[in-house]
């Protein structure tokens, strides 16, 4: 019996598919290369004391919607100014999240307060590319 991380795979890998008709597998590792060089997570995370990687979520299939006035970048630097470590921002379209999301977050300024990592289901580097990539690459 397949489990719903089978099916979310399944859609996934349609998303995938039609992100890549979008922008070619080339354009995007082109479009990330041209970013600028991301702060340092792990030296964020190990520089002691309690290090915290604050989320940046819409909603999520288990609880609903979390956030009605859901505003990623002022959540972002909301989390910074309070201490975050990091920014996780959700990119899945099942925890209501978008692309868009995290390249708001990244054209605002937050990244470079501190290091900002996509929350996704990671599993094409494709999908590492577009992270990397400050503008959406997939329509979102
Ligand atoms: O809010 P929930 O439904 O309890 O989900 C938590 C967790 O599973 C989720 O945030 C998560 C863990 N790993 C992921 C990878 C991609 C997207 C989401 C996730």
């Amino acid at each position: 019996m397949p489990s719903i991380l089978d099916d979310i795979v399944a859609a996934k890998r349609l998303e995938l598919a039609e992100a890549m008709q979008a922008v070619s597998y080339a354009d995007v590792e082109h479009a990330a290369a041209e970013q600028p060089r991301p702060l340092n997570l792990s030296g964020a995370l190990t520089s002691g004391g309690i290090r915290l990687i604050a989320e940046v979520k819409k909603a999520s299939p288990s609880r609903g919607l979390l956030s009605p006035n859901f505003d990623p970048v002022h959540l972002a630097h909301t989390y910074v100014s309070n201490g975050a470590a990091a920014i996780s921002c959700l990119t899945d379209p099942r925890f209501q999240g978008e692309l868009a999301h995290l390249s708001s977050i990244k054209q605002s300024g937050a990244s470079g307060r501190a290091p900002v990592i996509r929350k996704d289901f990671i599993f094409d580097p494709y999908q590492v590319y577009e992270a990397r990539a400050a503008v959406p690459t997939a329509s979102s």
